[in-house]
């Protein structure tokens, strides 16, 4: 996307033409992904989280639930939940239009669906963490490259929700690690970015760890 003079530049709809179709063509690839290689593809990322995420310091950890053909996280979250560790998923903010909730997720906790139909935790405001509480989210995403760019469904959610931590003054800004989670086919070469996407500090595939 690099140009030379801002007469070259593209306009902000030729760039959001181009998030659009690149984000088509990485949920068709996704998409593409068999209910078999699915969940083994989620073992594989269970395996590789165990090998180069897991230490003592995570205790309080942010996740999403599975959406259609997106890499599953169920065994990961089965393993947390084992461990005693604190899982938390997103839930679509009630007021704030366009952010998300992060809420205490645990086998009993009574769960209802959203208007994407994926699953979440019904609101109880007692269940909700600050973002600052947080040490670990894992990030579901669409394509991502190597400077950790990330391209989501296209609803902002997570980039609004996680510029709150940014706005932080630097000495109360929390450490949270941002790990996205994909297959290795979501992999691109470069992706556009904007003022308002929040890089990953890391991505987890089934088969490695990207450090950015
Ligand atoms: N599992 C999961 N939970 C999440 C997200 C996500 O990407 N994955 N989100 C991340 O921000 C938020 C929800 N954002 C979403 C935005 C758009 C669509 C959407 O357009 N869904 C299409 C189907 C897409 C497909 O084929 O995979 C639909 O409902 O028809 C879904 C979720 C919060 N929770
Ligand atoms: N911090 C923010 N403040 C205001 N608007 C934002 C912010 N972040 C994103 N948006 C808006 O959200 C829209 C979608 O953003 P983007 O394409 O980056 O979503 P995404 O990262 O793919 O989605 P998601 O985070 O939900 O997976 C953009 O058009 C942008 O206007």
């Amino acid at each position: 996307m690099s140009t030379e003079n801002s007469s070259q530049r593209p306009s902000l709809e030729q760039q959001s033409h181009s998030r659009n179709s690149l984000r088509q063509h990485y949920i068709n690839i996704r998409n593409s992904v068999s209910p078999k290689q699915q969940k083994e593809q989620a073992l594989r990322l269970l395996e590789c989280f165990q090998r180069n995420v897991m230490s003592p310091k995570l205790q309080k950890v942010a996740l999403y639930i599975t959406n259609k053909a997106e890499l599953d996280t169920a065994p990961l979250i089965s393993f947390l939940w084992q461990l005693n560790i604190d899982v938390y998923v997103p839930v679509l903010h009630p007021f704030c239009k366009g952010h998300l909730l992060f809420i205490r997720y645990a086998q009993t906790t009574p769960m209802t669906h959203n208007k994407y139909a994926i699953a979440e935790p019904i609101l109880d405001v007692r269940n909700v963490i600050p973002l600052a509480e947080l040490d670990t989210m894992l990030v579901p995403l669409v394509c991502f490259d190597e400077h950790g760019n990330r391209l989501g469904m296209g609803g902002g959610y997570y980039d609004r929700t996680l510029s709150a931590i940014n706005k932080l003054s630097h000495k109360n800004k929390p450490q949270i690690e941002l790990i996205g989670l994909a297959y290795d086919i979501q992999k691109a070469l470069s992706l556009p970015n904007e003022k308002w996407d929040v890089p990953l500090t890391k991505v987890l595939t089934p088969s490695r760890l990207y450090r950015f």
